[in-house]
């Protein structure tokens, strides 16, 4: 994101906005830091600045709701993180929203009244939703809509629960709005690639239906847009990959007819995204410039987690097989891809429920969440990259899951055995078995399981064991 110095617009005019920003600053700064999305654990907060202020709700003195959509910029030393907020404004606080509570400010026009987290609010998110029904302007705001999709009217919203890296709202069981928390400049690829996926008619991830942006306050010929939220259909029944992987591991039953099918289902993806969208390929100086950004994250994620010193020499002799590839003459494809891909970001589709979803029996899948690791800067998360990548991501979640819910030598098997039905599944539907590129698929692991360790130390220390496991693998190993 822009510094401090550029990223200050004026503000449209909206009282509501200003007076926020003068009376709830401090509150923001106390609550900002304790929310799962915010990227900036474990540093000191200095400040927040308003980038944009919208009141999709005026905020008037009766019992009736306010809603403010603000952009602020986190400042923390030198980084600043842009987020987006929706903030309510009541009088009175129903109790079923106390948890939302930001705070009471003790000054200016809000002086007394509650503000707080609006994503809970139902009166708030059907705001939402008339928007997106409406296509236009509001504000700094431009609400879009898919040519040839209809929004029904009344749908009853509700937060869900699993929030992660964003916040989403489900309206009636048939949308989900996915409302992106901290922005990166630019076309998010969670839009983007769905929608070029919808519209070459694969089936295997759910199309748009409607979507908001801002203007990017700085900027520039690429990162025009900010991407703020995204309207899909829900599919309502599906069971996610690591929690059918997790309830078979506990019941000991087989998951290598489904990981197969998920193979399947991911090569399905990669082969629409490269019809679609441009490839390109990778060689020489090209290819050993990706050893170096391993490399130098790795050194960042040292630099962050001590715990990894030890296995620094190991890694970093690990992401030297890529500059031999280089040597060598290898000629590397790329392309778009998902860029996150585990098994919390499939859903099983077919045979809605539960029971029928705990069979080993293959199923239908669906890819979602294709923001990519939300941590890196939008323009290099949709540059092209070797499809090994995504593939690498669902073979460490098999490996996540195994170290999660199966004990003893019992894991190790349930893991290779998935793992291999992952490849063989992307090969029959492909002709290419990623197994054939075993020292490229062996870096992109190394690499994903050096993200997991930042991941964990920042988000989940008692997770951390669990890529440190592999990391000592990965490490002592390289060959
Ligand atoms: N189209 C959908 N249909 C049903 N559930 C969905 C859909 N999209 C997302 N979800 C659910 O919402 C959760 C969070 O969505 P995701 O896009 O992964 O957000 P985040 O980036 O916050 O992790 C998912 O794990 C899944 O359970
Ligand atoms: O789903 P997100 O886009 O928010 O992705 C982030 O969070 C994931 C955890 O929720 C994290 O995934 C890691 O944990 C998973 C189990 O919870 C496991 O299946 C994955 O293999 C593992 O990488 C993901 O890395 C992070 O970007």
């Amino acid at each position: 994101m822009p510094d401090s110095s550029t990223s200050r617009i004026a503000l449209p005019d909206t009282a509501g906005g200003a007076a926020l920003l003068h009376s709830i600053g401090p509150m923001l700064t106390s609550w900002l830091p304790r929310q799962r999305w915010f990227a900036g654990k474990g540093r000191p907060l200095d400040g927040l600045t308003l980038a944009a202020a919208t009141e999709l709700l005026p905020v008037a003195g009766g019992p009736a709701p306010g809603l403010l959509h603000l952009l602020v910029t986190a400042h923390q030393g030198r980084t600043t993180d842009c987020y987006q907020l929706l903030l309510g404004v009541r009088h009175v606080l129903p109790p079923v929203l106390a948890p939302a509570l930001i705070g009471r400010p003790e000054e200016g026009a809000l002086r007394g009244m509650c503000v707080y987290d609006a994503v809970p609010d139902p009166r708030l998110t059907s705001v939402l939703l008339e928007r997106l029904r409406a296509p236009g302007r509001l504000g700094a705001l431009g609400f879009r809509r898919e040519p040839g999709t209809a929004i029904p009217s009344g749908l009853v919203p509700r937060p869900l629960r699993s929030e992660q890296s964003n916040s989403s709202v489900v309206y009636g069981d048939t949308f989900i709005l996915k409302l992106f928390r901290r922005l990166s400049p630019g076309l998010n690829p969670d839009l983007e690639l769905p929608l070029a996926l919808a519209r070459a008619g694969c089936r295997q991830a759910p199309a748009p239906v409607a979507w908001f942006e801002a203007e990017n306050p700085v900027r520039t010929d690429t990162d025009a847009t900010l991407t703020l939220g995204i309207l899909q259909p829900y599919l309502a029944g599906t069971s996610d990959g690591w929690q059918l992987a997790l309830r078979a591991l506990a019941a000991g039953r087989e998951f290598h007819r489904s990981a197969f099918e998920l193979g399947r289902a991911t090569a399905a993806v990669h082969t629409a995204l490269a019809a679609a969208l441009p490839t390109s390929v990778l060689a020489g100086a090209e290819l050993t410039a990706v050893a170096e950004e391993m490399t130098e994250r790795l050194e960042r994620a040292v630099e962050a987690v001590p715990a990894l010193r030890p296995y620094r020499p190991g890694l970093r002799e690990a992401f030297r097989a890529v500059a031999t590839l280089a040597r060598t003459g290898h000629q590397c494809p790329v392309q778009r891809i998902h860029g996150d891909l585990h098994l919390g970001q499939v859903l099983r589709t077919d045979a809605v429920g539960v029971d029928a979803h705990d069979k080993d029996d293959g199923g239908s899948w669906a890819l979602i969440d294709f923001e990519g690791e939300p941590a890196v800067p939008i323009a290099e998360r949709r540059r092209p990259q070797p499809v090994l990548r995504d593939v690498a991501g669902m073979l460490r979640s098999f490996d996540y899951a195994a170290c999660q819910r199966g004990s003893g030598d019992r894991r190790h098997r349930w893991a290779a055995a998935n793992r291999a039905a992952y490849c063989a599944g992307y090969a029959s539907a492909t002709g290419a078995d990623p197994h054939a590129q075993a020292a490229l698929l062996r870096v992109y692991e190394t690499d994903k399981a050096v993200y997991e360790v930042l991941y964990e130390a920042r988000h989940r220390p008692n997770w951390l064991p669990i890529p440190m496991a592999a990391i000592r693998r990965l490490a002592q190993d390289p060959k």
